[in-house]
């Protein structure tokens, strides 16, 4: 089989020689500014011309003059941990290449593709190897993590004002370009200014059977209805389980009565007809029961990828597995929340996480629970653009306390809206939550 030749893709020789040449005549400053900022010191096979690249942009920083002279001395007073022998060497080479000046994009992005399809083939080989000396399970949630730490590095990039303008300006003019998607609930969604959005991590969190499921299931259904792609991690509950609770909430059939098998020919004839109309509704639930945070990332970006995808929603937070078991849990659990913000920002999607409360929330008289009853994490409170905490209403006769049919929803954080207190009305029978 022919193809490239992996020597060539792996190390262009050529443009390397170029761009380091660059370093070495002070009159150049212009095209070589422009490949110091394009291109970073590992982007370069060649590790000489990186270690030259890495020291010029020393000398950049401290606003200094880049010529051989100044890399050569700059190398001997040895500061910069360069060995000088060395670098010496590799600007005597480059010296004997030197060529006319010329444009340099080509250049950069011949050197910038290498060192990707570089650093793919490094991390397939790393996945290969541990797919044959390691655990099976461990070198699958490598390979998830490291091809996307791969691609995360680069997605993301610097913006300029004037380019953070034009986005504001996008913003405001093509509101569509950035789509709101409402909750089934009017109050919530007027705090939210509207609803729920792409790039925006939302906690929910409450204590055991206090509602997180059901608001989550509610959510998803109501924007798969309005024709949203919403993928649902359920480690908690069963994809078939999830539908009869959506069946429920949907048609007004009791959940007791799915679940038993028990209906009457009416409501078996209203499920069926809704079950036809939601047939085509663009949801899909992965209930996978271990699952890692670059599972749930690689799943969703190729849910993407292939149906588009505006809303994920993870059942919940502490029941994610950490890839990481040396650290202590908290530190897990902080992790797996950041996870949940990047996967947010990174493939701009609304990402609703279920998130369970520690049993403080039970002890304190009012069992108003507060966002630092959020189990195991601090951080959880600091990544999420808004946590909603979830408290049934209780009524006390005397004697005993009763819950009663309502549900109050403390929004204890909203970075974009105002803070406040919502009461929904609580059909745990029809697995809904009512406006
Ligand atoms: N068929 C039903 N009829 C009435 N109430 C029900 C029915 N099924 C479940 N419930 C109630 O609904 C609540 C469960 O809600 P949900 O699953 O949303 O809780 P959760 O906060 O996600 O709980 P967990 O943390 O255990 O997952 C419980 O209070 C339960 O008693």
């Amino acid at each position: 089989m022919s193809g490239p030749d992996e020597v060539d893709l792996l190390n262009p020789v050529a443009e390397e020689r170029y761009l380091g040449s660059l370093l070495l005549t002070a009159s150049h400053t212009g095209l070589r500014d422009d490949a110091l900022s394009a291109l970073d010191p590992g982007d370069f096979a060649d590790r000489g011309i990186g270690a030259l690249w890495s020291l010029a942009r020393r000398l950049a920083e401290e606003r200094r003059r880049i010529s051989a002279r100044a890399l050569r001395e700059a190398a001997a007073t040895g500061k910069h941990g360069f060995v000088p022998g060395v670098l010496d060497r590799k600007i005597a080479q480059l010296e004997a290449v030197l060529e006319a000046p010329r444009t340099v994009e080509g250049d950069v992005a011949t050197v910038r593709e290498c060192a990707r399809r570089r650093r793919l083939v490094a991390v397939c080989d790393a996945i290969r190897q541990r797919a044959i000396v390691g655990e099976p399970g461990d070198a699958l949630r490598y390979a998830y993590d490291a091809l996307a730490a791969l691609e995360q590095g680069e997605t993301t990039r610097p913006m300029r004002f004037d380019e953070m303008l034009d986005g504001l300006w996008e913003a405001i003019d093509s509101p569509e370009a950035r789509p709101v998607h409402p909750t089934p609930w009017a109050e919530l969604n007027r705090r939210l200014n509207g609803g729920l959005r792409g790039g925006r991590y939302y906690v929910v969190g409450a204590r055991p059977g206090e509602g997180k499921s059901i608001l989550l299931h509610n959510i998803a259904l109501h924007h798969a209805q309005q024709g949203g792609s919403v993928l649902v991690f359920s480690a908690e509950m069963g994809a078939i389980e999830v539908a009869g609770r959506m069946a429920a909430s949907g048609t007004g059939v009791e959940l007791n009565d799915i679940v038993a098998g028990d209906l009457a020919s009416h409501p078996r004839a209203v499920l069926a007809q809704w079950g036809e109309q939601h047939c085509p509704i663009p949801l899909v639930v992965d209930d996978r029961e271990r699952v890692t945070m670059g599972y749930i990332r690689s799943q969703c970006r190729r849910h993407k990828a292939v149906r588009g995808l505006d809303l994920v929603a993870i059942d919940y937070l502490q029941l994610v597995g950490s890839t990481d078991t040396r650290v202590p849990r908290h530190e897990q659990v902080a992790r797996i929340s950041r996870e949940c913000k990047l996967l947010s920002r990174e493939l701009d999607v609304a990402v609703v996480v279920a998130s369970q409360l520690n049993r403080e929330v039970t002890r304190r008289g009012s069992g108003r629970p507060t966002m630092a009853d959020l189990r195991e994490s601090g951080g959880i409170e600091a990544d999420a653009d808004a946590v909603l905490l979830l408290a049934r209403g209780t009524i006390d006769d005397g004697h005993t306390t009763l819950p009663t049919d309502e549900l109050h929803v403390y929004l204890d954080k909203n970075r974009q809206g105002p803070t406040g207190e919502l009461t929904l009305r609580w059909e745990a029978y029809y697995a809904r939550l009512g406006d």
